[in-house]
């Protein structure tokens, strides 16, 4: 808990940076003492990567200052974990330096049981996983009185693996370390932080203790007062012939699956990671490689899935990893809004109405928030979950007859969430069959009108009703049931 006399291992005094025509951090000052988890807070492109990345050394700030405690090292566990899938724990923990078998297992062991630190990363559990990332930010430490930036880093973890990451923080802070903790889930800054900063457009809004905030407050804090999202979705059972039907579908981590998707359902997949969940809209899509023992789409046979085959038949994908895989970082990102409608944006001569052109760009960036409001900005430039609202904005555009989500809101922040889950519900009203592959349980509860929770490459259990709660998404997903 943070301790009041404790020292400042990092200040960050009247950051500034500025991009082209934009500031990116306006004056922004704060504090990290020992024993302190500080949460940094704030809507997509309010400035929380640039902070970190300026902490990391990968930016140089344009005025301010850093200034770390003499002898504090600043540590980061990434989004990603930035763990290498075919090395081994034993090899992630030593990268730039030789391996070292009893130093890996001291280091995990402090987590708990020592698992396979022989075995490729990727084989491991997640929550093994996201030991190796905390183990390896702790490494090398000759005292406790370091800070660790946590960038987002529970964004792809189950609540499991979350608990792992958050005690191992929060022994840290104990010992008298100081945590940057930067997060949109919202949940988890109050479950672990004792003070929250915000940013807001660049600019530091708040700086509290958490014991002041709840979550109304916060939400209020981070969107300067905007409606955030309520209701929670209502069961609706659709009975019409199904638009996708597959049995026997097998590849990457699905073992073997069948479903039908009928026309305005909206189709959640749950699972930890591993189970197939993140396996599934790609291999329906095609983009992945995989076989099915029966598909078809509209009730005609579609034996061989790719992406080209599944566009033509009405099928869009809107993949986890969009900002690599959705779009095309060097066109602005109009033009990755609008370009495959262009048959809709055209004039009656068959000439592409700039006029129209312009004017949906802008309509899609008022509706999904994306920020800053400049269509004419390269994709590339654009924050990680601003990249998400536009990739998101043109899928759901497009009126497909199935739209396959994977983690459709990761990185969103709370105000774009709702324009998001707003239209996902309108296109299921209009007709779309939608599957939505999310980690996000509450995600799953709020859009879906059942979830298929995937355990070992097989479906595990439906939920629906009554039954579709978070506990028994947790409990479906582990076998605890
Ligand atoms: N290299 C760059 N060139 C131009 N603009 C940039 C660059 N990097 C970031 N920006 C802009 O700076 C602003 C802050 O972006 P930043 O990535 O820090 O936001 P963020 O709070 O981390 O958002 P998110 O939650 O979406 O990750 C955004 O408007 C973004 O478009």
């Amino acid at each position: 808990m943070a301790d009041g006399l404790a020292p400042a291992l990092l200040r960050v005094t009247d950051l500034v940076k500025t991009f082209p025509g934009l500031t990116a951090l306006d004056h922004v000052s704060l504090e990290v003492r020992g024993g302190e988890v500080v949460a940094v807070v704030g809507h997509n492109g309010s400035g929380k990567s640039t902070l970190v990345k300026i902490l990391a050394g990968a930016y140089a700030a344009d005025g301010g200052a850093v200034v770390t405690e003499e002898g504090t090292e600043l540590h980061f566990i990434h989004q990603d974990l930035a763990l290498i899938g075919e090395l081994t724990a034993v090899e992630n923990l030593a990268l730039y330096k030789s391996p070292d078998p009893d130093r890996a297992c001291e280091l995990v062991g402090r987590f708990g049981p020592v698992f396979d630190i022989e075995a490729p990363v990727r084989d491991l559990t997640p929550a093994q996983r996201a030991v190796v990332a905390i183990s390896r930010a702790l490494d090398g430490w000759t005292h406790p009185a370091n800070v660790v930036v946590l960038d987002e880093s529970t964004e792809s973890l189950h609540k499991t693996e979350v608990d792992v990451l958050f005690d191992a923080v929060r022994r840290l802070a104990a010992d008298g370390a100081g945590v940057v903790f930067v997060s949109h889930r919202l949940d988890e800054v109050l479950t672990l932080a004792d003070r929250v900063v915000v940013l807001r457009d660049g600019r530091k809004v708040a700086d509290e203790p958490v014991a002041t905030l709840g979550h109304g407050r916060l939400v209020e804090l981070i969107t300067g007062g905007q409606a955030a999202m309520a209701h929670t979705h209502e069961t609706t059972v659709r009975d019409g012939d199904p638009v996708l039907t597959v049995r026997g579908l097998r590849g990457g981590t699905v073992e073997h699956l069948d479903l039908d998707l009928r026309p305005g359902e909206i189709v959640g997949v749950a699972g930890v990671l591993g189970s197939g969940r993140e396996a599934l809209p790609s291999l329906l899509y095609g983009a992945a490689s995989g076989a099915a023992d029966e598909l078809t789409v509209s009730g005609a046979p579609y034996p061989r899935r790719s992406p080209g085959g599944s566009l033509s038949r009405g099928i869009a994908f809107v993949p986890g990893d969009r900002a690599r895989h959705g779009s095309v970082r060097d066109l602005t990102a109009r033009e990755n809004l609008t370009l495959p409608q262009l048959r809709t944006l055209t004039g009656r001569f068959g000439n592409l109405s700039a006029r129209r052109e312009h004017a949906e760009a802008d309509r899609l960036f008022t509706t999904y928030q994306v920020r800053p409001a400049r269509p004419e900005q390269r994709f590339a430039l654009f924050s990680g979950g601003n990249q998400q609202k536009i990739v998101m904005a043109r899928a759901l555009r497009d009126d497909p007859a199935v739209l396959l989500l994977d983690e459709p809101t990761q990185g969103v922040d709370i105000g774009a969430k709702a324009a998001i889950y707003d239209a996902v519900e309108s296109a299921a009203a209009a007709g779309t069959a939608v599957l939505v592959s999310s980690s996000d349980a509450k995600e799953l509860l709020r859009l879906c009108d059942r979830v298929l929770v995937l355990r070992d490459g097989r479906c595990a259990a439906v939920l629906t009703g009554t039954d579709l709660t978070e506990h028994r998404l947790v409990t479906e997903g582990y076998g605890l049931s």
